[in-house]
């Protein structure tokens, strides 16, 4: 489903962050991303989102080629990826509900067809009693769980989340990691950016380790 060929990542003039990086996601696979702060799993993910370009190599996303792609496509390619920033961007003017049902609303969808759905996911996140209420009010694990449920309340075929269970307790992550799993085993291919050992252990996924600009991945 994504093909990285020796990709090479530098900002402006500054040093390669990413060195040759080779490798595949597949299509309905689970991975964590892991690697020490500053290793550039953030930028590896916002390579995958198509929203930066590599300075050398190859990236086919659902088997195109990012290089080739025109600017005014990349809207309706990225509807088929779910992303949760690590800083969340949820729009400030929209409540719960409705930064949640964004993605429905944009293909058009009817607030009656997809209001059970929303309202169910937002349950099982723990934010039952936080569906009317704008982001200003909420704390940072509950903007990071609307965040979360916006990602994934559309099936994405793919699921990117930049440390997504850094902001809540332990049983939460877990929840999360669940809902993630459970998501996967629906189809989604997903990749967790995280630091967090006890999460990763939970279960036995392919991991992929970034460290001094190179990628190593354990399946
Ligand atoms: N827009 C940018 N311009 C210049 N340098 C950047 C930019 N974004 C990130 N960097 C640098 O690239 C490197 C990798 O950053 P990145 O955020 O991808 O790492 P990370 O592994 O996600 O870190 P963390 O775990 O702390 O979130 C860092 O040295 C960072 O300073």
């Amino acid at each position: 489903m994504i093909r990285f060929e020796n990709v090479g990542l530098r900002y402006g003039m500054g040093p390669e962050i990413l060195r040759d990086l080779t490798f595949d996601i597949p299509k309905r696979s689970f991975q964590f991303l892991t690697g020490p702060s500053g290793a550039g799993k953030t930028t590896l993910l916002r390579l995958l989102f198509m929203s930066l370009q590599p300075t050398r190599g190859l990236i086919n996303v659902f088997n195109r080629d990012i290089a080739t792609i025109p600017r005014d496509e990349l809207p309706l390619l990225r509807r088929r990826i779910g992303i949760v920033f690590q800083d969340f961007r949820l729009l400030d003017h929209l409540t719960t509900f409705e930064n949640v049902a964004l993605p429905l609303r944009v293909r058009g969808k009817e607030e009656s067809s997809y209001r059970r759905d929303v309202l169910e996911l937002l349950n099982w996140v723990g934010l039952g009693d936080r569906i009317n209420v704008l982001p200003a009010v909420l704390s940072g694990g509950e903007k990071q769980r609307v965040a979360i449920a916006r990602a994934i309340i559309d099936q994405p075929q793919l699921l990117l989340a930049d440390e997504p269970t850094g902001n809540v307790d332990p049983p939460m992550a877990l929840r999360l990691l669940r809902l993630f799993m459970e998501l996967n085993r629906l189809g989604t291919a997903v990749v967790i950016a995280t630091h967090d050992l006890s999460l990763m252990e939970q279960v036995d996924a392919r991991r992929m380790i970034l460290s001094e600009g190179r990628l190593d991945i354990y399946d």
